[in-house]
């Protein structure tokens, strides 16, 4: 039986959160362009799925919004800030603003569920109280996090002791307590089994609507990007190849991501 038609989400208007001219980097001086001629744009309240084969540069793109990576032309903006003007304090307080995911949680394995979603308001001046600890308004936002993303009864228990997904919806708590102006999540599945990757995945675009935020997520598999994405960003050599509201898409238009350097004639 065909899946029931998604009913198409309204097309964002106004200024986009995160803007993306021309954006082209390369590591190093005498290497290769990793991002070539890069343009997107991310709005408030939508999720965009990022695929690409492996090394096709979705992380890179990533790290271009935080200052990770060098930036060799081109303009990316979040919430109009310049990225590639900031440097030290201003630099931090972007990165503040960047909520972030990632396939191996990085949550600190003996510590509190609570106290790893804690860790997130660290970002912020002024986290901690006199005493060294943290302050009454965010343990109660901390917790009212882990009610949103389902996992309040285990606030208490070591985060070494929780399941794959139960720890990446911690990761998403901690990654929301920076009160975040977008949310990237790097390949945060890919380490999850397929039920728990729909969760997951329903987990971050309806934290995207909710919070109205951008929520931009890397993955590897086309049915996941097609099921939990507003838009669809395809990268192949560093360069989009395909772009479009995901409800126009299907995996065959998502082919030309994975097409070889000889099927597209590409001798760069
Ligand atoms: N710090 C770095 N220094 C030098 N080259 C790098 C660095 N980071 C990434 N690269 C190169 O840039 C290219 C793109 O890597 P990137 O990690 O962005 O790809 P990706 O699409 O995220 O891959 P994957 O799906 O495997 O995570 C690769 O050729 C990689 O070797």
């Amino acid at each position: 039986m065909p899946a029931p038609a998604r009913p198409a989400r309204p097309v964002p208007t106004g200024d986009p959160r995160v803007h993306i001219q021309d954006l082209s980097v390369r590591y190093a001086a005498d290497a290769p362009l990793v991002l070539d001629g890069v343009d997107l744009d991310l709005y408030a309240g939508q999720t965009v799925a990022l695929l690409g084969s492996s090394g096709s540069g979705k992380s890179t793109l990533m790290k271009s919004l935080t200052g990770f990576a060098p930036i060799t032309s081109g303009v990316v903006t979040v919430d109009g800030a310049d990225v590639s003007a900031l440097t030290g304090r201003q630099l931090r307080h972007l990165r503040s603003q960047v909520g972030q995911v990632f396939q191996q949680f990085n949550l600190i394995g003996r510590l509190s569920v609570l106290t790893n979603v804690l860790l997130g308001s660290l970002h912020h001046a002024g986290a901690l109280n006199m005493l060294g600890t943290f302050r009454a308004a965010d343990r109660r936002r901390a917790y009212e996090l882990l009610e949103r993303v389902g996992i309040a009864d285990k606030a208490l228990d070591e985060a070494r002791s929780l399941s794959g997904g139960q720890q990446q919806r911690v990761a998403i708590a901690r990654a929301l307590m920076q009160r975040p102006r977008c949310v990237l999540a790097d390949e945060p599945v890919a380490s999850l089994d397929p039920r728990t990757s729909h969760v997951v995945l329903d987990l971050l675009q309806s934290i995207a609507r909710d919070e109205n935020i951008p929520v931009l997520v890397s993955l590897h598999v086309v049915p996941l990007a097609l099921e939990h994405s507003d838009r669809v960003v395809g990268l192949r050599g560093g360069r989009i190849v395909v772009e479009g509201a995901t409800s126009d898409l299907d995996a065959e238009a998502l082919a030309p991501v994975y097409a070889t350097d000889a099927e597209v004639g590409d001798d760069r």
